[in-house]
């Protein structure tokens, strides 16, 4: 048993996947030792940060038995709570989560957040699910602090990404942990969202002395409440650790290695970003022809409602052809509903308000598959699907192939052996431009780490050289070096591009941006060149 006041230790641990011989070990050194303290408030800093937290809540298997250990509160094991973000929990697409509506069992906000019974929409009464006293004071409080008062009432699966990542928290909080873990836990939250969380996990201090651990990236500040930091990466496992205050010079110092690191790569490409965007049919199109080609995308006047009532009015936006455009906007402002309706997996998609290279969209004359023919995405939703479905079966190349599927972003059925040499040929080219090569060799798509598996589904989206290429937050979780990259690329990306990002780091150049303030509230505007 561990000392008291010790939440967990690991000593002289190496931790692997699977119990067969030759697995390989999650970090190559054994841990020597780390511990956390009840109340502690912990970041676990850099590229192996993810797979650390899986460490910590007990997702691997330890070598020897017994080098990992919990506390013990109140007579028994410690509650551990893991929050990590890959791609939206419980959301799933958005067409289902539009569909879900008609599923009989989904649930409000509130339930989700009780979690202690399953009801049906088609019943009256609601069938319990564990006999877990739930705190309703802690309830109150949870939901007042993080802002879910107005939402409780409302469909779990039509809570927008930023709601849904407040009310995991309180459905995490409300059982009452002892070790709470986060991973990203800003990632997608506006900038008021992000910092009612952060506020909200400096100032917690729960009854068992909960100790809250956050993944973060080398890129991320560390808030000033975490008392301390152990710095992981995913080579070499955990570089330093301590008392954050005692650690500055150290972590200033990792900072600039990893800058360093990530420019060395980046000027040791193959290739010119102009050969991997060559094939792009606007790629030098003379400036005269591309005045002359109809909008891309136009809304003359759009309304969405949910229940009559509007999350988006009488908006007019006008997307020319190769422009690439920033859409702003709070937490549940409606972004995501607006990629939907161009995506046509929102049922109002059938709207003569949308015009689509001059023509009004209607039902009967074009469909699902001829709108998203001409579409590339990444989303938290194709994230999210991904990872349910077709992650532990593909490849980094197979899993860029399915982006040639050219009438669906969700469609994942493998493709890399039908594909011709020359689309061979260009995801090597992207998979040796990102410095992909080793792990194509071997790793499938969900044994990658998030920031990789970000990078992948970017490449994915844009390997069919679509004439609109649609970026919701695809670059929240990846690391600053593929990050650069990825934005250097689409600097020279002849075609148009919608990007959904709060984060202005996040961001790769755009010319104009849209702002969502409030329905019938839209401001349109160009971005100046220092400007991101
Ligand atoms: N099917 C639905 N039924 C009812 N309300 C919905 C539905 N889908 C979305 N909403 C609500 O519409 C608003 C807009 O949601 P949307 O997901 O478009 O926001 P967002 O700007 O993309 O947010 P985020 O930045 O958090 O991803 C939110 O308040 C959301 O709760």
């Amino acid at each position: 048993m561990l000392a008291d006041g010790l939440v967990v230790r690991i000593s002289d641990a190496l931790f692997k996947s699977s119990l067969a011989k030759n697995a390989k070990p999650v970090f190559p050194q054994k841990i020597a030792k780390f511990e956390i303290k009840f109340g502690e408030k912990w970041a676990i800093w850099g590229g192996g940060k993810g797979q650390f937290l899986d460490v910590l809540a007990n997702k691997y298997l330890c070598d020897p038995p017994l080098s990992l250990q919990y506390g013990r509160t109140q007579g028994s094991a410690p509650h551990v709570e893991l929050m990590a973000f890959k791609g939206v929990i419980p959301t799933a697409h958005l067409s289902a989560r539009y569909e879900h509506f008609k599923d009989e069992f989904d649930q409000t906000c509130k339930k989700f957040i009780l979690d202690n019974a399953i009801g049906s929409n088609a019943v009256s009464y609601d069938v319990s699910t564990t006999d877990r006293k739930v705190d309703m004071a802690l309830y109150d409080k949870l939901v007042d602090e993080l802002k879910l008062t107005d939402l409780q009432d409302r469909w779990a699966m039509g809570l927008s990404n930023g709601q849904m990542r407040r009310a995991r928290l309180a459905y995490s909080l409300l059982k009452e942990p002892d070790m709470l873990l986060i991973d990203d836990p800003f990632l997608g939250l506006d900038s008021t969202a992000a910092s009612i969380i952060s506020k909200f996990l400096a100032n917690y201090q729960s009854k068992r002395r909960c100790s809250v651990t956050i993944g973060l990236r080398i890129q991320d500040a560390i808030p000033q409440w975490c008392t301390h930091v152990c710095c992981v990466d995913e080579r070499e496992g955990i570089v330093f650790q301590g008392p954050t205050h005692e650690l500055q010079d150290q972590i200033n110092s990792m900072r600039k290695r990893y800058e360093l690191e990530a420019r060395k790569h980046n000027s040791s490409s193959r290739y010119q970003v102009e050969d991997l965007v060559a094939s792009h049919p606007m790629f030098r199109k003379p400036q005269h022809e591309v005045l002359k080609m109809p909008s891309t995308i136009e809304l003359r006047g759009l309304e969405v409602k949910y229940k009559g009532v509007p999350v988006l009015q009488d908006l007019h936006w006008d997307v020319k052809p190769g422009s690439k455009w920033h859409i702003r906007g709070d937490n549940g402002s409606g972004k995501s509903t607006l990629l939907s309706l161009i995506t046509a997996e929102h049922p109002q998609s059938w709207n003569s308000k949308v015009i689509e290279q001059g023509q009004p969209r209607k039902t009967g004359s074009s469909n699902y598959f001829d709108i998203n023919r001409r579409i590339g995405m990444s989303s938290p939703e194709i994230h999210a699907i991904v990872l349910k479905n077709a992650a532990r079966d593909l490849d980094i190349r197979e899993m860029i192939s399915t982006g040639f599927h050219d009438a669906s972003s969700n469609n994942f059925k493998p493709m890399w052996t039908r594909l011709s040499d020359d689309k061979k040929l260009l995801v090597e080219m992207y998979i040796k431009h990102f410095n992909l090569q080793e792990l194509a060799q071997t790793e499938r798509f969900s044994q990658l780490n998030v920031s990789n598996q970000k990078l992948v589904l970017f490449i994915r989206s844009l390997i069919k050289m679509p004439q609109v290429l649609i970026l919701d937050e695809a670059f929240s979780g990846m690391e600053r070096g593929a990050m650069m990259r990825s934005h250097e690329v689409l600097e020279a990306w002849p075609g148009t591009v919608l990007v959904v990002s709060h984060v202005e780091e996040e961001t790769p150049k755009c010319d104009h941006y849209l702002r969502l303030l409030a329905p019938g509230n839209y401001k349109v505007g160009q971005i100046s060149h220092d400007e991101t």
